[in-house]
């Protein structure tokens, strides 16, 4: 089958996953691609309507294992009819657990035909200079890996009549998903002396934690810990503070330096 477009939807704070599913798109090599970027709170007011004659591809960072909670809502506004879709998860060379079957599981109840998946690996949220865990992810070898994917979706595609004929797709995890995908409320964030008042962390923080007024000052109840806020900052003016943030990218950085590899799903 030929579809005419290709929706290209990312959620994406410390932009691995936005790499990542560029990667792809750069692979399945179609001029009409539309970029929908729901990072900001913004972008996720407006439901999302597809066609069979488009594929959705859609990216999130694993959290806690799972999609992460706070898109839930956006995810279920998808409404899709027969639209060949590819979920996507990047996780920080920890774990995906059931981050990618729930995805696929989302898309299937919107409407979508899932057509292939994959997993691929992102700097994890939590790194930092002294304690790196999967530094630099996504690097070269995983972007060709994502070009060769989205070469293998556009042979998949065109290998299938229409998309009522695309096979059921069947992707690692578990029902019920495992753990609990609630974040942690926790202040871990100190904004230092070298802040130009610039604004970039407050603008943007995919839940708007950081106020307007006085960019030290976060919403703890709100803030998802994507640390975006620190990594975007061109002063390097914020930090973690010593605590449970902290601790569990010394723990990461520990535990999981052994090299992940993308995996895809067909
Ligand atoms: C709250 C939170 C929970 C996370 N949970 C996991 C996890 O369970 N497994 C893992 O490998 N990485 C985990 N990560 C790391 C992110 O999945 C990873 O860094 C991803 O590349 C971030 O995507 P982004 O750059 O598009 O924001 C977590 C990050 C955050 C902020």
């Amino acid at each position: 089958m030929e579809v005419e477009s290709v929706i290209l939807v990312y959620f994406s704070p410390t932009r691995t996953t936005k790499a990542v599913v560029q990667g792809i798109a750069r692979g399945l090599n179609r001029g009409n691609v539309e970029m929908l970027d729901i990072t900001r709170p913004d972008a996720r007011r407006e439901p999302l309507r597809t066609s069979e004659n488009e594929l959705l591809i859609i990216g999130v960072p694993v959290y806690m294992g799972r999609v992460p909670a706070l898109l839930n809502e956006w995810l279920h506004t998808i409404s899709a009819r027969n639209t060949p879709a590819v979920p996507v998860v990047v996780y920080g060379n920890r774990v995906y657990d059931d981050a990618l079957i729930e995805l696929g599981d989302i898309l299937l109840q919107r409407g979508c035909r899932p057509i292939a998946g994959a997993a691929y690996i992102g700097e994890h949220s939590f790194s930092t200079d002294e304690t790196p865990t999967a530094g630099g992810r996504p690097d070269a070898g995983d972007l060709s890996h994502a070009e060769s994917f989205g070469r293998t979706i556009r042979e998949k595609l065109a290998a299938v009549p229409s998309a009522d004929r695309i096979a059921d797709l069947s992707l690692p995890g578990t029902r019920p998903y495992r753990g609990d995908s609630r974040l942690w409320t926790v202040d871990f964030i100190a904004g230092g002396d070298a802040c130009v008042r610039c604004g970039i962390c407050a603008e943007g923080c995919p839940v708007g934690a950081i106020d307007p007024e006085d960019y030290a000052l976060v919403d703890t109840t709100t803030c998802i810990t994507c640390c975006a806020c620190i990594k975007n900052c061109p002063e390097n003016a914020r930090t973690m503070k010593p605590g449970p943030v902290s601790d569990a990218s010394m723990r990461l950085h520990t535990l999981y330096r052994e090299r992940k590899e993308p995996e895809h799903f067909l």
